[in-house]
């Protein structure tokens, strides 16, 4: 099985194109106006035109209202939305029956209590999303390029799908992939010169790590 890999919070032509070009699965689009990477829907629908059917576009919002998540879904057209905010199961169920998308729903891990939090949203959520807790004083839930232990993983029911997130970089990945065999890894700042700012080279690297770390891993799994 092929690991997926979503880069997230592009602004830009080039890092679009880049990210395709390199073979990921998924991009991301973050929709939460405090956050360096937040594009309007209107220019995140142009740069998704340029690579719409080869890609997953995921819409990223946080706790958004029916008009903006309105908004978003007319003028992006995305694949899956993202939610990673408080979201209650009902308003994923919500979200899931007027747009008819999947979900994708996002949760803070710290310690091994919060991954029971996905409990009430198995077979709601089409896959889930593991992120660190945010540092204190930041005021965003995401993209804050912190990672959590990865070997909380361990203690997850091998069935539930989902994508590993938080601070992954090209330096940690292979650590991060080895440890957790995660079906999809997930980026942002990990491959950012700047906030916001997304570095082709790092994306270039990133991608390196990830298909070198995917090699070891049908090597062993071979008895190599
Ligand atoms: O990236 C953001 O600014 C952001 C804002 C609001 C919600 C989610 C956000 N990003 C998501 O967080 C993960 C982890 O980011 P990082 O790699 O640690 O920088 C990212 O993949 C986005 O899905």
């Amino acid at each position: 099985m092929k690991r997926d890999i979503k880069i997230c919070g592009l602004k830009t032509e080039e890092a679009v194109d880049k990210a395709v070009a390199l073979g990921a699965s998924h991009i991301g689009f973050i929709f939460f106006p405090k956050s360096p990477r937040n594009i309007e829907p209107s220019d995140a629908g142009r740069l998704a035109d340029r690579v719409r059917g080869r890609v997953k576009i995921v819409a990223v919002t946080v706790d958004a209202d029916s008009d903006t998540l309105d908004e978003i879904v007319d003028q992006l057209s995305p694949d899956i939305l993202q939610l990673h905010g408080k979201e209650s199961p009902e308003r994923v169920l919500t979200v899931k029956a007027v747009y008819g998308l999947p979900v994708i729903k996002a949760f803070s891990v710290r310690e091994a209590d919060d991954l029971k939090k996905i409990d009430p949203y198995i077979g709601i959520a089409d896959r889930f999303l593991f992120d660190a807790k945010p540092p204190a004083g930041s005021e965003l839930p995401g993209g804050n390029g912190v990672s959590f232990d990865w070997k909380l993983m361990h203690l997850l029911d091998g069935s539930v799908d989902y994508m590993l997130s938080g601070g992954l970089n090209k330096d940690n990945l292979a650590e991060a992939i080895q440890l957790t065999g995660a079906p999809g890894i997930d980026t942002s700042s990990g491959v950012e010169s700047a906030p916001g700012v997304k570095d082709l080279g790092l994306m270039e690297a990133f991608f390196e790590a990830a298909n070198k770390a995917d090699d070891k891993t049908a090597v062993a799994g071979r008895g190599n």
